[in-house]
């Protein structure tokens, strides 16, 4: 019986097979390593548009997954695709999210080996929602107990949870995500999930005191307000309307009309019962991000000796209410100074499948501090990317004596180095200068800059430039030649992000606090640490570096997301964009050295015949 019902699953995979592949023969080449003029950019281009227009959104270099976001439902996420990709070789069905999955899953269970699948690509080009299919198409795909039905809900739903608090309206993106999110399933040695992690990495916390414009901060706010019952908000002390809170407006779209905060806010009540949030849970988490809120529309006033006031009390009542604080000790402690920061996480290993959901390069006409640290951590992803790939598969030629065309490549540890040395990279040269006594400013910083790293041949400043370049920086700005292409950041604001001072005095008043979420946060045996805390850009390396630690002992995916235009529009193939994501997302490079592999294997196969 079992084995009827296996061969007709067979034939129908055959036939889908067969099908598919007519299709894409048709349809330009569905592995980048099979294009003739590999070097040239143009001919990547075409093929990627011609296979875009036809709908097939994957094409591979290798094993690497190139998707670019249709921008509407495609109908290739069935349950019945998801049986046709399951447990059948990578290379004999069409390109998919799915074969990337089951191929990490398979390997996984033969040589019960840790994996991750980093998904990475610029905003709104569907990395969240690439992750998303991956989960599913483990849930549906994987020999599954009922008591483990919980957990896999329990991932599954907590996406929302992350959203409302990690995603927020860009000017690229309704959903975009503000943080790097990493995930992992881990799965015992019959290859049945059994628990997992997430991690949140690198917020963009700097988001929720200030927006630009025709941006918000982040979801949760504005979904509170809308959908929360009225007893909740009347216990918040908050109004529906997002316009009177400073936090909320900066932005001026609180309310946009492609965003149901009232119907997504239901999604997210929903998610936190399933992963059991308990009504006091609620209130204490909601009590903080009801303070933010009040802690926004504070009016600070400067006395006749020039020191800090808050004249009106009234939103002090408020957050000293919902966080459970002394209202004179948290007035006290708002006008008044001291210091700190925190933490990082660890977990047991078993067999696991991690997935990575990280920002792209982001390259804007403005470039601050955010970006910098974003495109920084893009540099050690492509790093790994370089040790993990390209160099082991030279080693793998020359150590089988192989012949082969040695691949140039560049190496950006040179430029990851520019960023992270200690005492000499930009980070210490920033650290060193938000320390320093005396008036340290951000122009200051940038002379900083040119003295101990000006010579480097991947920094520039308008000083530093010849006259050609010199139009092209601004005098607050620093050009960094990053991997993928240049990049030219404003040093206005970097010191103040930088710094990211908590005051002791508050610190305390939080430590005491009766909101338990909150007192988890603030932990008392850190007040003992007289150690100055250290700053967002090396809070953000160290981070960096604990996540690269994770990955470097797994086996690596990858799938690179592009965004066919700027304008959310099915079937829109704008060149020039696209070109700019090839450029940044390395996949030239990529190639290049994908196809001195794939140059060996003809040469192999013929040779065996
Ligand atoms: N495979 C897909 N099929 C259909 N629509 C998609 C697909 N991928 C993405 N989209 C659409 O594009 C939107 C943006 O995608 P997504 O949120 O995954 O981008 P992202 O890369 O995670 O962006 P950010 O970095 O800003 O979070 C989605 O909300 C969805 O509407």
């Amino acid at each position: 019986m079992e084995s009827k019902k296996e061969d007709v699953r067979r034939k129908h995979i055959r036939l889908h097979m067969e099908g598919a592949l007519t299709a894409r023969d048709k349809v330009g080449v569905q592995d980048f390593v099979l294009l003739d003029a590999y070097t040239s950019e143009s001919a990547f281009v075409d093929n990627l548009r011609k296979r875009f227009n036809e709908n097939l959104i994957y094409t591979y270099i290798g094993t690497l997954l190139v998707s670019v976001n249709p921008y509407q439902e495609l109908g290739i996420y069935t349950v019945s695709q998801m049986e046709l990709y399951q447990g059948v070789n990578f290379f004999e069905l069409p390109p998919h999210v799915y074969a990337i999955a089951d191929n990490a899953y398979r390997m996984m269970c033969s040589e019960l080996n840790n994996h991750f699948i980093l998904i990475s690509g610029e905003s709104g080009a569907g990395k969240t929602e690439a992750s998303k299919k991956i989960l599913q198409y483990f849930a549906v795909t994987c020999p599954m107990t009922q008591s483990l039905q919980i957990a896999r809900d329990r991932l599954l739903l907590s996406n929302p949870v992350l959203e409302a608090f990690g995603n927020a309206r860009t000017l690229r993106n309704d959903n975009s995500s503000r943080f790097g999110k990493y995930m992992d399933i881990q799965f015992d040695f019959q290859g049945i999930p059994v628990g997992g992690h997430i991690i949140s990495y690198l917020i963009e916390k700097s988001r929720v005191v200030y927006q630009n414009q025709g941006e918000r901060n982040f979801h949760i706010f504005y979904q509170l307000l809308a959908g929360g019952e009225e007893e909740r908000l009347a216990f918040l002390g908050l109004e529906r309307d997002p316009q009177l809170y400073k936090y909320l407006s900066q932005g001026h779209c609180a309310k946009e009309s492609s965003i149901n905060d009232k119907n997504d806010w239901k999604t997210v009540s929903n998610a936190f019962s399933v992963i059991d949030f308990t009504e006091a849970d609620l209130e204490n988490l909601f009590g903080i991000i009801a303070s933010v809120l009040h802690l926004g529309n504070i009016g600070f006033e400067e006395d006749d000796q020039g020191c800090a006031t808050i004249p009106d009390t009234h939103e002090i009542k408020w957050i000293a209410k919902l966080l459970g604080v002394h209202p004179a000790d948290l007035l006290e402690a708002l006008t008044h100074r001291k210091i700190e920061a925190k933490t990082e996480e660890d977990f047991t290993r078993k067999t696991v499948i991690g997935l990575l959901d990280i920002y792209g390069f982001e390259v804007f006409d403005k470039n601050g501090f955010e970006q910098f640290c974003i495109n920084y951590c893009n540099e050690k992803l492509q790093q790994l990317l370089i040790e993990r790939t390209l160099k082991a598969e030279q080693a793998e030629y020359e150590m089988e004596g192989i012949e082969w065309e040695p691949i140039k490549y560049f190496n950006n540890k040179i430029i990851c180095d520019l960023v992270e040395e200690r005492h000499k990279g930009i980070i210490s040269i920033l650290d060193e200068e938000c320390i320093r006594p005396g008036p340290a400013t951000d122009l200051s910083f940038l002379e900083k800059l040119e003295e101990k790293v000006g010579k480097h041949a991947h920094f520039e400043t308008r000083k530093l430039a010849g006259p050609k370049g010199r139009k092209k920086i601004g005098w607050m700005e620093f050009r960094l030649l990053h991997y993928a292409g240049e990049v030219t950041y404003c040093t206005k604001g970097f010191l103040e992000k930088n710094n990211d001072l908590l005051y002791r005095h508050l610190k305390e008043v939080l430590c005491k606090s009766k909101n338990v979420i909150l007192r988890e946060c603030f932990l008392r045996a850190e007040l003992e640490n007289r150690r100055r805390p250290p700053t967002v850009g090396t809070q953000f390396k160290n981070s960096l570096s604990s996540l690269l630690e994770i990955l470097i002992s797994k086996e690596p995916s990858y799938i690179r997301c592009i965004k066919p235009n700027d304008r959310k529009e099915p079937s829109k193939f704008d060149d020039f964009l696209i070109r700019h994501q090839i450029k940044y997302l390395g996949l030239m490079e990529h190639l290049r050295v994908r196809r001195a592999g794939f140059a060996y294997r003809r040469k192999y196969e013929h040779f065996l015949q």
